[in-house]
């Protein structure tokens, strides 16, 4: 079986000009899109002017906008920073550790039901138990220079940075690019609308 050779990457800009390259045409390998974010190994020299990070909640940072095609940003978590449990709206998404740990737990789509139907065993008139509408699916730790990818028909989930002491940093391909998703409850399964914005863009702070 002829070695199919991908680009050479090693640095920041060798990832945009392959991931540019991967998604000239329409059709997009999404292994290949997998290879190339493993094949990117972090260095801080080349991030390091995206890297902004706010002290209540995680930053997200536009480093390229992929012609249209995907978008490719730094995520800056602070110590104890987690996102919702939220989908990817139709979407791929991978994500890269850049620095720091991050750990992301998956989660099942709510059953389309009313809060009723969570009602576990009601003893006499006492008290009642409910079950989750999102259960855990698995949860896992990522380091440096690992990737994870997931899309709807893998589930929902959150990301959150376990560290009290230490922030992380990510680097997160979304195609094709979205600006709104949906989070979600995690006892009731209440969907809710959310647009996604941007910190900063190429390193500039967007002033809203
Ligand atoms: O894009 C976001 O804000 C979700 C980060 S976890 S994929
Ligand atoms: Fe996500």
């Amino acid at each position: 079986k002829p070695l199919k050779y991908g680009p050479v990457i090693e640095t920041l800009n060798d990832l945009v000009a392959a991931l540019h390259q991967e998604f000239a045409t329409n059709y997009v390998n999404i292994e290949m899109v997998n290879h190339i974010m493993l094949s990117y190994k972090s260095n801080p020299k080349e991030w390091k002017k995206f890297a902004k990070f706010d002290r209540y909640k995680y930053t997200r940072n536009l480093v390229d906008a992929g012609n249209g095609k995907f978008n490719l940003m730094i995520l800056c978590w602070g110590e104890g920073h987690g996102s919702t449990i939220h989908d990817h709206s139709d979407s791929h998404c991978f994500m890269k550790m850049l620095k720091g740990e991050l750990t992301e737990t998956r989660f099942t789509w709510p059953e389309n039901t009313t809060a009723e139907d969570h009602l576990d065993t009601i003893p006499e008139g006492e008290e009642f138990e409910y079950h989750d509408a999102l259960q855990v699916i698995g949860q896992r730790t990522m380091g440096l220079n690992d990737v994870a990818y997931i899309n709807d028909n893998l589930g929902l989930h959150r990301v959150e940075n376990p560290s009290h002491s230490d922030t992380a940093i990510s680097l997160h391909l979304y195609c094709p690019p979205f600006d709104t998703c949906s989070m979600f409850e995690k006892t009731t399964g209440k969907r809710l609308k959310c647009n996604v914005t941007f910190w900063s863009k190429y390193g500039q702070k967007v002033e809203h």
